[in-house]
C-alpha cells in the first residue's frame, strides 16, 4: 500500500505571514497524523520562507508515523539539521537558491561521486536515503550506484501533461519504476500530485512505496476541511 506523506510547508508559509504561531505548525503535524497521514515531511530552505530549522526539532518530538525532510545537501547547515533530528528518511533534493520551487532532479552520472560520498553520511547515521530524480532511465540506473535506497521520482510533468494525455504523462515513469525495481530502488513520488492525477499514477506505478504530497493537499483542505481532504487523498490510494 502507498502510504501518504502530507508535506506540510504550506502551513508555515500561512503561519509565517503573520508573524505568529497561527496555525499551530506542531498541532497541524499532529492532526495530520490523526487524520490519516503515514508520514510527515517538510523542505526547510535556506531562507526559511516556510519551514524553520528550528520546525524541524519541534516536528520530531511529535511525528510518530514517518517523518522525511528534504532539501539541498549542498548546505551544510542542512546536513547538520539531518543529522542532529535523524528523521525516518532524508530526501535528497538539487535545488538552487533562488528557486520558487524544486524544479528538477539529481544528475546522477554527473555527481555520482558526491552523492555516493554524501548518502553514506546519512546512511551511516542510520537514515534512509531518498534522492530526487527526474523519469529518465539513465538517471535511475544510475541512482542505483549511489547507495540510495529509494528515488523520489519527480511528478511535476506528469502532473502538467495528465490533463491533455494521461497515457503519455505516465509512460516515462513507468518506464523509470521498471528500471528501479530491476536494480533495487525503492520508489517514492512527489510534486504537484493532487486529487485528480493521483489514483492514475499509483494504478500505473507498481510499488510504489510513498507520494509526498502538500501543495495541492492544503489548497483542497481549504475548501474540504484538512481531515477530509486527508480521507479522500487516502482514498485515491487504496486501488483495488
Ligand atoms: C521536492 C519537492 O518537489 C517538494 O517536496 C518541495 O518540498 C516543494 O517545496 P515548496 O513547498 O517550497 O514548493
Ligand atoms: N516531495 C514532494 C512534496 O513533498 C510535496 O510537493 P507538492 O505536493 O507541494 O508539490
Amino acid at each position: 500500500m502507498t502510504r501518504l506523506s502530507v508535506n506540510i510547508n504550506k502551513i508555515a508559509t500561512l503561519r509565517n505571514s503573520r508573524g505568529g504561531n497561527n496555525p499551530d505548525l506542531v498541532q497541524v503535524a499532529k492532526d495530520c497524523e490523526r487524520f490519516g497521514a503515514q508520514g510527515i515531511t517538510v523542505h526547510p530552505r535556506p531562507d526559511e520562507r516556510h519551514i524553520r530549522y528550528q520546525d524541524v526539532f519541534d516536528l520530531k518530538k511529535i511525528v510518530t508515523t514517518e517523518f522525511n525532510i528534504e532539501g539541498n545537501c549542498q548546505e551544510q547547515k542542512f546536513i547538520d539539521l539531518v543529522l542532529a533530528n535523524k528523521p525516518e528518511q532524508v530526501t535528497l533534493v538539487p535545488d538552487v537558491l533562488g528557486q520558487i520551487t524544486s524544479n528538477h532532479g539529481w544528475d546522477t552520472i554527473t555527481h555520482q561521486q558526491y552523492l555516493k560520498d554524501m548518502i553514506r553520511v546519512f546512511k551511516d547515521a542510520g537514515i534512509r536515503v531518498s534522492i530526487f530524480v527526474d523519469p529518465v532511465a539513465e538517471m535511475v540506473e544510475a541512482a542505483a550506484t549511489t547507495g540510495t535506497d529509494r528515488i523520489e521520482l519527480y511528478t511535476e510533468a506528469y502532473a502538467h501533461q495528465y490533463h491533455q494525455n494521461k497515457e503519455a504523462a505516465i509512460a516515462p515513469y513507468v518506464k523509470a519504476a521498471e528500471i528501479a525495481h530491476k536494480v533495487g530502488l525503492g520508489i517514492n513520488a512527489g510534486h504537484d500530485l493532487d486529487l485528480q492525477n493521483l489514483k492514475y499514477f499509483a494504478e500505473n506505478i507498481p510499488g510504489l512505496d510513498e507520494v509526498s504530497i502538500g501543495h495541492a493537499l492544503i489548497c483542497d483542505a481549504l475548501y474540504y476541511g484538512l481531515e477530509n481532504t486527508i480521507q479522500m487523498y487516502l482514498r485515491q490510494l487504496a486501488i483495488g
